[in-house]
């Protein structure tokens, strides 16, 4: 994906995806925009633009944090050369999937995260219950020199057993919204990711 839409790395997310309904690609994202977009959440965090997170959406929606610790920022087209550059990225990703795996999807939303030491986001499902748009999750991490020690693993629930991936700059997370149960774990540093969904079309049920 660091170059068109039709890349090798690209081909292996879209053949995870059909195979086993998730994929994780390292060093996924060109390090230059890994740094850039580090950098702007670290700006964003200290400046006070980041919120705790919600749960759930509409008149259900609440902060609370023994279920998720996160404080988020929504990406809004033209806010930043480098989150244009990430929006452009999962763009392609978004018609490639289209292209071959007919999905559907019709737009993108996603929003920086970041967890202060020790927070974490109890397991959960990515698709809310009353809408059913969000159907592909993608998260980009983007932590330099992550060590294992840390934590901050996100746990997926396979059908075949838990699989930890650690944040690693670069590293990108794929999955199947409706179908895989995954957390975050907590970590002994402050971990740092862009969260996002691919959306079909349709609206609150
Ligand atoms: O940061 C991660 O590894 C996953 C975050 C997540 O599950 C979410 O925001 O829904
Ligand atoms: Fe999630």
């Amino acid at each position: 994906m660091t170059a068109s839409p039709e890349s090798p790395l690209t081909a292996l997310i879209v053949d995870d995806l059909a195979n086993q309904g998730w994929s994780h690609q390292c060093l996924a994202l060109p390090a230059e925009l890994t740094a850039k977009l580090a950098e702007e959440c670290r700006v964003r965090s200290a400046d006070g633009s980041l919120a705790p997170a919600s749960v759930g959406r509409g008149e259900g929606q609440q902060v609370r944090e023994g279920v998720r610790g996160d404080r988020i920022h929504w990406l809004e087209p033209g806010q930043s050369a480098a989150s244009d550059a990430y929006l452009a990225l999962m763009d392609d990703l978004r018609q490639r999937l289209n292209l071959e795996l007919y999905l559907g999807l019709e737009d993108f939303e996603c929003h920086f995260a970041l967890y202060p030491p020790g927070a974490f986001y109890q397991k959960h499902l990515d698709r809310f219950r009353d809408d059913d748009r969000r159907t592909v999750s993608v998260v980009a991490y983007l932590n330099a020199d992550w060590q294992a020690e840390q934590g901050g693993a996100l746990r997926l629930y396979l059908a075949e057993g838990e699989r930890d991936v650690f944040p690693e700059g670069g590293g990108l997370v794929v999955f199947l919204s409706a179908e895989l149960p995954h957390e975050v774990l907590p970590a002994t540093r402050e971990r740092m990711s862009i969260a996002g969904w691919f959306r079909r079309r349709g609206g609150p049920l």
